[in-house]
């Protein structure tokens, strides 16, 4: 298997509108990041996944049907943090024992103002649940939680902190860190800001638009490592274009929409307290997928 990088997939999952897990539309969601979108890995059990709204028997069932799924043929990464830490070291020995991943995941636990020592000994414990490879996900925005530069370094002390998944839009810190730990793995989060994130040599980026959009995002990427910048900064206008009006007209709900305009069979709804898309938002996701269609390499 490639080793961890490029373009990977924060994986979409297929919900029934009675919120209940559709495995078979979530298998085809694989297929198409794997088949169509030619994606460089999965990340699977993020924000994107709705992860945060499902109980734990669902997460293990995702993670397991995804491995299955996937059969190889791309990295997976799943993402096992939450705040409730003895799930996460559940997940943690679940997703090591299926032997698919190669690596975990874990967002800085969040709503409760966790001090840094309890955040350090959270990634310790669940680095030692796993015996996999760790990427701290940091994104401030919604977790409230801003690592420092060096307690980044403290993090990435622990054996086994491979990287970062990388949220934020501070490209001040992501410069420091990419300078301080040329050898970790920095992931971008921010699909709109790839172009200067690769600037900045980020090994990679995971995010949620990249299920429908991935062969532009590989255009970005591959043009400024190229040093081709006008060239990206034209597939980076048609990614923002898309990246726009999907976050006007509501961002999951719109990116599943595009899925199934793209031929993905499922049922595609979302998790409650998230609502579906009214029958308008339906059609504007229509005109929003065929401008992208047009923008498409072939
Ligand atoms: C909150 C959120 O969904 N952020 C996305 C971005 O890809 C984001 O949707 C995109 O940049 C549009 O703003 C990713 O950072 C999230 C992600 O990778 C995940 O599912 O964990």
């Amino acid at each position: 298997m490639s080793k961890l990088g490029g373009i990977i997939s924060a994986l979409l999952v297929s919900y029934n509108t009675d919120g209940s897990l559709d495995e078979a539309g979530t298998r085809a969601i694989v297929r198409y990041n794997i088949d169509v979108n030619k994606i460089d890995g999965l990340y699977v059990g993020g924000s994107t996944g709705e992860n945060f709204l499902i109980d734990t028997e669902t997460k293990k069932r995702i993670f397991e049907i995804v491995a299955d799924e996937a059969k190889g043929e791309v990295p997976l990464i799943a993402q096992v943090g939450g705040i409730n830490l003895l799930e996460s070291l559940e997940l943690a020995r679940y997703v090591k024992e299926l032997g698919a991943y190669a690596a975990v995941s874990a967002v800085t636990p969040f709503y409760y103002k966790f001090s840094f020592a309890e955040i350090k000994e959270y990634y310790r414990r669940i680095v030692e649940a796993a015996e996999l490879d760790l990427i701290i996900y940091s994104i401030p925005l919604l977790t409230g939680v801003n690592l420092s530069l060096k307690q980044f370094e403290e993090l990435f002390n622990i054996p086994r902190i491979i990287g970062v998944k990388f949220t934020a839009a501070d490209f001040y810190l992501l410069e420091r860190l990419r300078g301080a730990f040329p050898d970790k793995l920095i992931f971008f989060g921010f699909d709109e800001l790839l172009l200067p994130a690769v600037i900045y040599k980020v090994d990679g980026a995971i995010g949620s638009t990249y299920n429908v959009d991935a062969p532009l995002a590989k255009q970005v990427f591959a043009k400024a490592q190229a040093g081709d910048l006008d060239g990206a900064r034209d597939a980076q206008a048609k990614l923002n274009n898309f990246i726009d009006q999907v976050l006007e007209n509501g961002l999951y709900q719109t990116l599943k929409e595009s899925l199934r305009l793209g031929g993905v069979d499922a049922a595609l709804a979302v998790r409650p307290p998230m609502s579906q898309l009214t029958e308008a938002q339906k059609e504007r996701a229509k005109e929003i997928f065929a401008s992208l269609k047009a923008d498409l390499p072939n």
